[in-house]
């Protein structure tokens, strides 16, 4: 009896010893909640994150703001201003990303998005440059792109204008572009393999941000020896890496002394061979194979997560749709292919796509950042290691910034005249040195789809449903939850789709 009393006793002296220390270390911290031992701010955010969360908080405590996991803080950035001041004034500074144990698990310090230092600086460079060259100067890339578009727009007219949820077949679209982009559009992949490959790349997105990434954030040791999803997500991670390594044996044993890089791999192992008398070089096999699961990764999900978006709000606005379609038509020449370059005739078509991507807001707080120096900031003294969070989320709704931030509306990106206008508040993408890397190849896969799909079809609800409550569903990658929509064929686009198309757009 008097063991345990002074067991509880000593228990509550060391909380609150923890938690006067927490009081102490908050100060140098911009404000937010108290944090208590253990569960830090987890008491005022909760578990449910919402699109809004943050932005409450904000409301509450300012536009930046400390939240404390556990005993680490974590410093919250909204609101436009904010986020650039943040990360575009602390380049530098704030170029790091934490690495935690699932981060280490995913990416083991290769790659670009969980590798820091001169890792990450140089496969974030050269990865950037190959993709901007392959988008640029590979025609074949964008043509491939038609080619996808072409089968993805066959496969919704199969349906006969039937109910279908587009999710699988968006992702299948959005992956077959990277195999060609890596692996070159020469090699076949077949399509169960290539089901397989998304089927793990969803298993590992879906677990980021869960329950069970905070459990394995805090016991990595514990958890490698209990059941749960997370073994799930290390036997997809093996997947995705020997799948990888099969392609790139491939590519080294077809490598044709002094031929032309055509795709990733090429282009890679170039880089590897040509540094290969470099000591300090971090181009080499392991790093390549992480690049390239990291491509999968950022590039699959997020494509196909917003042209689903891209659909439902065509669904639920048939006015925008119905002017998209009208400037397609008026525009295009049927005898061509779609290209990228047509984005400047298409401006209400490149304004929607923008207000699209705007509105879905798929990448709601981007990925975190870690201080790598001392950082002052907004007046606070911000010490080496500490998680920053941009909340790009308030900055796309940010009502300082935009017309009519909650509501659907491409006029944001229109100018006076109608014509397209870019907009520096557009954080989609990210800001900063840790920006997205496939921003290139993401815009003209999301324009060439999105145009082919609206010039093949138009799309309703199903019969009886007058308006559908989608919701969107939180993760790393916001969902909208599943639906079903009509793909109604306009019957001449849908039987000249671009896969029968011989006259190559540039
Ligand atoms: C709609 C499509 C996309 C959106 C909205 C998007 C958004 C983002 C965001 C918000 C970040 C984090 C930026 C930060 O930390 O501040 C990011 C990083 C990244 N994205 Fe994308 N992305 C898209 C498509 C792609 C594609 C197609 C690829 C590859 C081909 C790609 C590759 C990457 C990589 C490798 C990173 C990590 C960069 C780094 O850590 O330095 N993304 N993306």
């Amino acid at each position: 009896m008097w063991t345990s009393g002074l067991l509880v006793a000593t228990f509550i002296c060391l909380l609150v010893v923890r938690f006067v220390k927490l009081l102490w270390a908050r100060r140098q911290f911009p404000p937010g909640p108290v944090p208590i031992p253990f569960i830090g701010s987890l008491w005022r955010v909760g578990w449910k994150i919402r699109q809004d969360t943050l932005l409450k908080l904000a409301k509450s405590y300012g536009d930046v703001f400390t939240l404390w996991i556990g005993h680490f803080p974590v410093v919250v950035l909204t609101g436009f201003k904010n986020v650039k001041e943040g990360l575009m004034d602390n380049y530098e500074r704030l170029s790091g990303r934490p690495m935690m144990p699932f981060f280490k698990l995913l990416g083991n310090r290769n790659g670009v998005m969980f590798a820091n230092g001169k890792t990450w600086k140089d496969q974030k460079h050269f990865g950037q440059a190959t993709i901007q060259t392959l988008v640029q100067m590979q025609k074949d890339l964008q043509h491939q792109i038609n080619k996808e578009a072409g089968l993805l727009v066959k496969t919704f007219a199969r349906e006969n204008g039937q109910p279908l949820d587009p999710s699988s077949a968006l992702m299948r679209s959005a992956s077959k572009v990277i195999c060609t982009a890596v692996f070159g559009h020469n090699v076949p992949i077949e399509d169960e393999a290539l089901c397989k490959l998304t089927e793990h790349i969803s298993i590992v997105t879906k677990f980021r941000g869960s329950v069970g990434e905070t459990l394995y954030n805090f016991f990595p040791s514990l958890m490698q020896h209990i059941p749960g999803p997370h073994k799930e997500v290390f036997s997809s991670c093996e997947f995705i890496r020997s799948f990888i390594k099969k392609q790139v044996e491939k590519h080294k044993q077809n490598a044709v002394a002094h031929h032309e890089p055509q795709n990733f791999i090429d282009f890679y192992l170039a880089q590897i061979h040509r540094e290969k008398m470099d000591s300090t070089t971090t181009f080499n096999e392991d790093n390549l194979i992480q690049v390239i699961a990291d491509l999968f990764a950022a590039g699959t999900e997020t494509i196909a997560v917003t042209l689903s978006w891209g659909l439902l709000f065509m669904v639920t606005h048939p006015d925008i749709q119905e002017k998209v379609q009208k400037e397609l038509q008026s525009t295009l020449d049927p005898s061509k292919l779609i290209s990228y370059d047509d984005r400047k005739k298409l401006h209400y078509t490149n304004a929607v796509i923008h207000e699209i991507q705007r509105f879905s807001n798929i990448v709601l707080f981007g990925l975190p950042r870690l201080c790598i120096q001392d950082l002052n900031i907004f007046g606070h003294f911000i010490p080496k290691d500490t998680l920053v969070v941009a909340d790009l989320c308030s900055v796309l709704l940010d009502p300082k910034q935009w017309e009519t931030p909650e509501q659907f509306n491409p006029n944001h990106f229109l100018d006076k005249d109608g014509k397209y206008t870019a907009r520096e508040e557009f954080y989609t993408y990210g800001t900063g040195c840790r920006a997205c890397l496939g921003k290139q190849l993401a815009q003209s896969e999301l324009f060439i789809f999105f145009a082919c799909l609206m010039k093949a079809f138009t799309f309703r609800w199903p019969e009886g449903i007058k308006e559908s409550n989608v919701q969107p569903i939180m993760g790393p990658v916001v969902h909208p939850s599943p639906f079903k929509i009509c793909a109604v064929p306009h019957q001449a686009a849908v039987h000249r789709s671009p896969t029968q198309d011989n006259s190559k757009s540039t």
